[in-house]
């Protein structure tokens, strides 16, 4: 039987009570890797995906914390890697997406949107690049960025310059810690059924209409997201930095 693909590796993970993250983590650990995942309120879920993991024989952890805080940054790498020996792959995935109107757009509503999506990020990368750097055996940083880093969103207008933030961040990393072997690349996801697009997505016509724009024929599931994570996670890939990789069914080239 061929080794898994992240036999021997820690895998940390933002945002993975639910969702994408979650799916992240549950792949990551399906592939053999040790598991540690930070999330912001749902301890149910949290919970939940620390037990599934365990359930199939991975050491996991849930770290509680807000990362529009820079100290949660620390933190979870520090509590993450006292509980599993260490950080192989960070996964950068916490995000919130509260639709709103450009014109009347609350100065809160945005602060907040910047802060979790784009400070989080780079304070969560900068302590993970830091500890592998420490640790001195290279690594992979994978960024939940979106297809939204390419196109616009009428009610998304805080929201996407943050999710092309990350695509950035993940370039200039590329190249900063290239000398250290540590690889950095993002994922840019369609649309992916969650909580995050719940109620914009009750709307039977907006959401028909997003179905229609994929080739694939259907919108996403958190699940389609765990092959590519793992596969940039791996060193299948361990000539891949500074890339992205859209997971959108096909919707971005759809045009006409
Ligand atoms: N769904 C989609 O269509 C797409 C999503 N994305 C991106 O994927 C990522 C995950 O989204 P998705 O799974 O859909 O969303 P969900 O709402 O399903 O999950 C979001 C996760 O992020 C956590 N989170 C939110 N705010 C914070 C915070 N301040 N600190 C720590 N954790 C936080 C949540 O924790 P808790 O529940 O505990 O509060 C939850 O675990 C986001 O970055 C999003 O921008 C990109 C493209 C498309
Ligand atoms: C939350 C949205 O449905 C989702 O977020 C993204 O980044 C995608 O582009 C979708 O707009």
């Amino acid at each position: 039987m061929a080794t898994p693909l992240l036999a021997g590796k820690v895998v940390l993970v933002t945002g993975a009570s639910t969702g994408i993250g979650r799916a992240a983590a549950i792949g990551a650990a399906l592939h053999g890797a040790d598991v540690a995942i930070n999330y912001h309120s749902d301890d149910a879920g949290a919970a939940s995906c620390v037990a599934e993991i365990k359930a199939f024989g991975r050491l996991a952890v849930a770290i509680k914390g807000d990362v529009a805080d820079p100290a949660t940054a620390t933190d979870f790498i520090t509590r993450a890697c006292d509980a599993l020996g260490k950080v192989d792959v960070f996964v950068n995935n916490a995000g919130i997406c509260p639709f709103h109107a450009f014109l009347d757009m609350p100065a809160e509503t945005l602060e907040r949107t910047m802060r979790v999506n784009l400070h989080g990020a780079y304070y969560m990368v900068q302590a993970a690049a830091n500890r592998m750097v420490a640790q001195g055996n290279g690594g992979s940083i994978i960024a939940v960025s979106s297809i939204s880093a390419l196109v616009g969103g009428e009610y998304q207008t805080h929201y996407t310059p943050t999710k092309a933030g990350v695509h950035s961040l993940m370039q200039s990393a590329a190249i900063a810690l290239g000398r250290h072997g540590i690889r950095c690349n993002s994922v840019l996801p369609g649309t992916i059924l969650t909580e995050i697009n719940k109620d914009d997505l009750a709307d039977e016509g907006k959401r028909t209409r997003m179905a229609a724009r994929v080739p694939l024929g259907r919108l996403g599931a958190p699940e389609d997201l765990a092959g590519p994570i793992v596969f940039l996670a791996s060193d299948l890939a361990r000539y891949v930095t500074g890339a992205a990789l859209l997971v959108d069914g096909g919707a971005f080239v759809n045009l006409q």
